[in-house]
């Protein structure tokens, strides 16, 4: 890799059935190597759409975000873990978000009570001027397609069946749609903010614990990958494109073959807006290690593991994110 130049792998979408062995090929290719790819030509994704929802939202007074707010911020609101979180001053991830999910059946008696990941998403009250739920709705069964239409890809290209990916999303999948809006550093930046190389981050390095994420970034710069040499690297922005990585819970699954890349985002000293769409598996979808053995019937022992209790224990006692370490427990630890 050059010293400030990522080649990241394109995938086509509109070639995904004429040239499906090629692009599968792609998908594997860029999984083992960088971690990141492009994602072109993905069908009625409309990114300035997107952008009007960040700036719908993103533009109204405190307020009114105050009525999707986050529990943990006012205590006036019952939801806990979707919704709205406000610029936390000090910490040097600078960003507010608005946070949604598909919403699941009310009263299913399958889904324990206390189990927030399944939460209703709150939406804000709205005023005529764009239609946020329904276009963020609509959007997100856009972004859902394609990440299991990519998932399909891969598996193609690891040779097993097709759709053997599908199942630990086919029902009620804990997918978290995000809007993000990063204001720019006011004054002097937290001591945290500085990376080791002098530069000033919004968002520190890290990597995603989700199962895979397609990110929209608009034309922003400021993304940054670490190369496997330690580099960081500048994501090119990429018109009409997505930028697409997976997270530990998809790199864990495959023993490491596929790559969970470590990323983050420097401050470009202007607004700047993102929607990541967070790709993840059903509370009880099975995301043990060894996942090729469970779909070849050859390797080392596959061990079946709920995706909930896992990644539970991984944002809240493990990378103890601040936001998530407030989060209540769901079920007592297996033993
Ligand atoms: O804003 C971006 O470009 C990336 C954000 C990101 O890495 C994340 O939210 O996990
Ligand atoms: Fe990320």
């Amino acid at each position: 890799m050059g010293s400030n130049a990522l080649d990241l792998p394109i995938i086509d979408m509109a070639k995904a059935y004429s040239n499906r062995e090629e692009m599968a090929k792609k998908v594997v290719h860029g999984l083992e190597n960088s971690g990141f790819l492009f994602i072109d030509n993905v069908d009625k994704l409309d990114y300035d759409g997107l952008y009007k929802a960040c700036k719908w939202f993103f533009d109204k007074p405190i307020e009114y975000k105050r009525t999707v707010m986050r529990n943990f911020w006012n205590p006036e609101n019952k939801n806990i873990y979707r919704g709205y979180f406000p610029v936390n001053e000090g910490e040097p991830s600078r960003k507010e978000g608005f946070e949604f999910a598909r919403d699941i059946k009310e009263n299913d008696p399958t889904v324990a009570s206390n189990n927030w990941f399944y939460e209703k998403s709150p939406w804000p009250e709205e005023d005529g001027a764009f239609p946020f739920k329904s276009f963020l709705q609509g959007t997100y069964e856009i972004l859902h397609n394609t990440a299991l239409e990519i998932l399909r890809l891969a598996a193609i290209g690891l040779k097993i069946e097709e759709n053997s990916f599908d199942e630990i999303f086919a029902y009620r999948p804990c997918t978290t749609f995000r809007l993000m809006h990063y204001p720019p550093w006011e004054g002097e930046p937290p001591k945290s903010a500085y990376t080791d190389d002098g530069k000033v981050v919004i968002t520190p390095a890290h990597t995603d614990t989700n199962f895979l994420t397609l990110l929209t970034r608009f034309n922003y710069g400021g993304l940054e990958v670490q190369t496997d040499s330690g580099e960081w690297i500048e994501v090119d922005p990429r018109p009409g494109s997505l930028v697409m990585n997976i997270g530990d819970t998809f790199s864990r699954m495959m023993g490491g073959r596929f790559k969970a890349t470590r990323h983050r985002v420097i401050d470009i000293q202007e607004d700047r807006y993102a929607v990541p769409f967070f790709f993840t598996p059903s509370y009880d979808g099975d995301i043990g290690i060894n996942f090729m053995t469970k779909a070849t019937g050859l390797g080392p022992e596959h061990k079946v593991e709920r995706y909930g209790p896992w990644v539970l224990d991984v944002i809240k006692y493990q990378k103890k994110y601040f936001e998530y370490r407030v989060l209540p427990d769901i079920e007592p630890k297996e033993h």
